[in-house]
């Protein structure tokens, strides 16, 4: 299993160059640009098997667009330099080893990573430098507030983080005049260095402390959510689960398919994991108890893992997940792991114990049944997301030139 919990080594400063906010607009506007290319050409990349409702376009979950269908919501990984943001995105997407985190360069431009042709989840995450001002007056934020989902502001619970708050309260505010319908998610990060008292305790302080600070300006009406999270454990992985969760539009309904599906076949917990990011984008309505949830990471990898060595065809040919994709892994206190493929990004895994295993049969036809279930879901999305872009197309086309001349006859 490889995916125990590490100790982490000794932290190691880099060398921090410094950016101004001229070039962080810069970057911006190239952002923007990228974006739309992007979405031009998406789902007509890698995902071609043609099996609808599991791949490319057919798969995707399309947050709510609140800025435009045009412009894919964003989740932002904000804090002060050096808080863990840049190694938080590369173990969560990039399989990165936390150890592997130490030589990170501080990052003096803004990084957007698209999540959306190799996982399930279609959103971008923007990492921010520590040090940039995004509230330059030449820096529009407004651009960037207006787009986005999900505001993850990242906090170093090592470091004295009093500057840590004020930065967060100024970023709050403003992102919330901009934009109220943003999800707050703050990371209380590297906890792995506290022991559970003090881990407690600073939660505890800096709930009391961002939220006094917003009563004092009047806007206690901001609901912001803390997770303790840490590159080294499980944590960030099911921090980051809960704050994807919040910016599915379809998770009751495919947390009720869960609870129908668990309660006919006998099965303890489900979960619905995103392949390549072990993010669980919808479990049953159980409690989700953390080495449960580790276990279904370790078997996602030892799968993967395998499947890669031996797998793929002699030339490399094939990928290590595809509609074969099955594992049973028997642990030796009666209970049975069973993953299974849902659509091209998605995996269902599932703890079952041993004498409801027996009944295979029934769990396998009501998967079945849970499979097609999830497509037609996905499929009603699709059609919905179709209908909206085709809108806004004729929108264009009919929208008038400056003169007051339509464009094209009408
Ligand atoms: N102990 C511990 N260290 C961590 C954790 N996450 C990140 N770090 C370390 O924190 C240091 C800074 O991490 P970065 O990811 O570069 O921080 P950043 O916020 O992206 O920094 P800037 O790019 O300067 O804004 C690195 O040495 C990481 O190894 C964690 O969960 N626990």
């Amino acid at each position: 299993m490889s995916q125990a919990p590490r100790k982490p080594p000794q932290r190691q400063e880099a060398a921090e160059p410094e950016a101004g906010a001229e070039e962080a607009e810069e970057e911006e506007e190239e952002e923007e640009d990228g974006e739309l290319a992007a979405l031009a050409g998406y789902g007509d990349g890698a995902e071609s098997d043609g099996d609808a409702g599991s791949g490319g376009d057919e798969a995707f979950l399309d947050f709510n667009d609140p800025f435009s269908t045009e412009v894919k919501p964003r989740i932002l990984l904000m804090g002060l330099r050096r808080s863990g943001k840049s190694s938080i995105q590369k173990v969560v997407f990039h399989k990165m080893s936390p150890n592997e985190t130490l030589f990170l360069e501080s990052t003096n431009k803004i990084c957007r990573e698209e999540v959306s042709n190799s996982s399930f989840v279609n959103f971008q995450i923007w990492d921010f430098p520590g040090q940039i001002d995004f509230f330059d007056p030449t820096f529009d934020y407004e651009m960037i507030f207006r787009g986005t989902g999900a505001l993850i502001f990242v906090i170093d619970s090592q470091d004295d983080y009093m500057e840590a708050l004020a930065r967060l309260h100024l970023t709050v505010t403003r992102a919330y005049k901009v934009n109220p319908d943003i999800n707050f998610e703050i990371f209380i990060h590297k906890v792995d260095g506290l022991s559970d008292d003090h881990k407690i305790e600073t939660q505890r302080d800096i709930h009391q402390r961002t939220n006094d600070d917003l009563a004092d300006a009047g806007l206690e009406k901001i609901h912001l959510s803390f997770y303790l999270t840490s590159i080294y454990d499980h944590s960030i992985f099911e921090a980051f689960s809960k704050v994807v969760q919040k910016l599915i539009p379809q998770l009751p309904t495919l947390e009720n398919l869960l609870n129908i599906f668990i309660s006919n076949s006998g099965i303890e917990k489900a979960f619905l994991f995103d392949v390549v990011s072990k993010i669980y984008i919808a479990t049953d309505s159980t409690p989700v108890d953390m080495q449960t949830y580790e276990l279904c990471c370790d078997m996602i990898d030892v799968v993967i893992d395998i499947s890669c060595i031996y797998g793929l065809k002699d030339d490399g040919a094939g990928t290590p997940y595809d509609k074969e994709s099955t594992a049973i892994i028997k642990l030796n206190n009666t209970t049975v792991l069973y993953l299974k493929e849902v659509t091209k990004f998605l995996a269902l895994v599932c703890f079952v114990r041993e004498e409801s295993f027996e009944r295979k049969g029934l769990i396998d036809y009501n998967f079945h049944c849970f499979r097609k279930a999830i497509h037609e879901v996905f499929e009603v999305r699709m059609k919905v997301v179709k209908s909206r872009k085709h809108q806004n197309h004729m929108q264009k086309i009919k929208r008038a030139t400056p003169n007051g001349t339509p464009r094209v006859p009408l």
